[in-house]
């Protein structure tokens, strides 16, 4: 697997406590990276590692196979956003773009594909938040960085923005820029990411591909049958979560795994199945549950 970005062993106290502990995980080249967790569980603070905004000791962090240190992050060609954009108010869009890139040409190309033109000249103290923020994605995005990272981007974007960010982040990991990328709004991440790396409490829960997740999501099935009393017994006989609700059975935690076997017991007991309705569980469903049982 071709790993861009490994984080290896990554410790970091604040003073005397251990805000992240031993944090491992990879970022795939090309593929984009969800960096989620409840308030509080480490998710800027180890973005802040990487860009070598706050000191790390002894933990590696190898980008395209090279072990980076805080002194020469500069120079390896990472954007980023973190929490808000740094933006002076007396300057324009425009103005902050020329300061920031180093290659001009390719300035006229963001602005475009962020759709900032009707804004991008005037001087950003007049800007709203969602303004600033494709301000600050824009800055993340000059000089064709190898590895982007943004910490909550969709903030304050409206619903075609956030559509905009969205395709532009595909299409850049389809060009096989690494991207990291984290935000509370699990919905929105999850039609962009192809891994997920779930951060609480400093420690890392679960760093797996979006697929296997998907595939280990349960999903509750509306069954109606033409013996439905008959048909909740021999599920609960046979160790299935089922109950009766408004004239169907309700079987849940149903994964790829267990539906076949569900439905071998309705059939083997000569119950003749009327309807069957799949109801998925999202990423977000099966994160929520993940995060509450760590805390339990
Ligand atoms: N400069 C600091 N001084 C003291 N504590 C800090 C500092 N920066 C972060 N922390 C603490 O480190 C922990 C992790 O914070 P961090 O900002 O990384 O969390 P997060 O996952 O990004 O949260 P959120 O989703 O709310 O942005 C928090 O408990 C926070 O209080």
């Amino acid at each position: 697997m071709n790993d861009f970005l490994k984080v290896k062993h990554l410790n970091m106290k604040i003073g005397k406590r251990k805000i992240l502990k031993d944090i491992n995980f990879s970022c795939r080249k090309g593929h984009i990276t969800g960096l989620i967790g409840p308030n509080g569980a480490g998710k800027t603070t180890i973005m802040k590692c990487i860009l070598g905004l706050y000191p790390y000791h002894k933990a590696s962090i190898i980008l395209n196979g090279t072990d980076i240190k805080s002194s020469n992050i500069l120079n390896v060609g990472i954007g980023a956003l973190i929490e808000n954009p740094s933006i002076y108010p007396f300057l324009t869009g425009t103005e902050h773009l020329v300061m920031y890139a180093k290659d001009k040409n390719c300035i006229e190309d963001i602005v475009q594909a962020l759709k900032m033109q009707s804004f991008i000249n005037k001087k950003s103290k007049d800007y709203s938040l969602g303004m600033k923020q494709k301000l600050g994605i824009a800055i993340a995005l000059l000089d064709n960085p190898q590895l982007i990272i943004l910490d909550e981007p969709m903030n304050g974007l409206d619903p075609s923005s956030t559509y905009l960010l969205r395709n532009l982040l595909l299409k850049l990991a389809k060009q096989g820029i690494t991207i990291l990328i984290s935000s509370h709004i699990l919905s929105e991440l999850e039609k962009i990411i192809d891994d997920v790396v779930m951060i609480n409490n400093g420690k890392v829960i679960l760093n797996v591909s979006k697929n296997k997740l998907e595939q280990q999501s349960q999903s509750t099935l509306f069954l109606s049958t033409n013996h439905n009393d008959k048909a909740l017994k021999v599920l609960l006989e046979q160790g299935f979560k089922a109950q009766e609700s408004n004239g169907m059975i309700k079987a849940f935690n149903i994964s790829s795994s267990n539906l076949n076997e569900l439905l071998a017991v309705i059939i083997n007991n000569d119950i003749r199945l009327l309807g069957l309705e799949h109801k998925e569980n999202g990423l977000e469903d099966t994160l929520l549950k993940l995060i509450e049982s760590e805390n339990n």
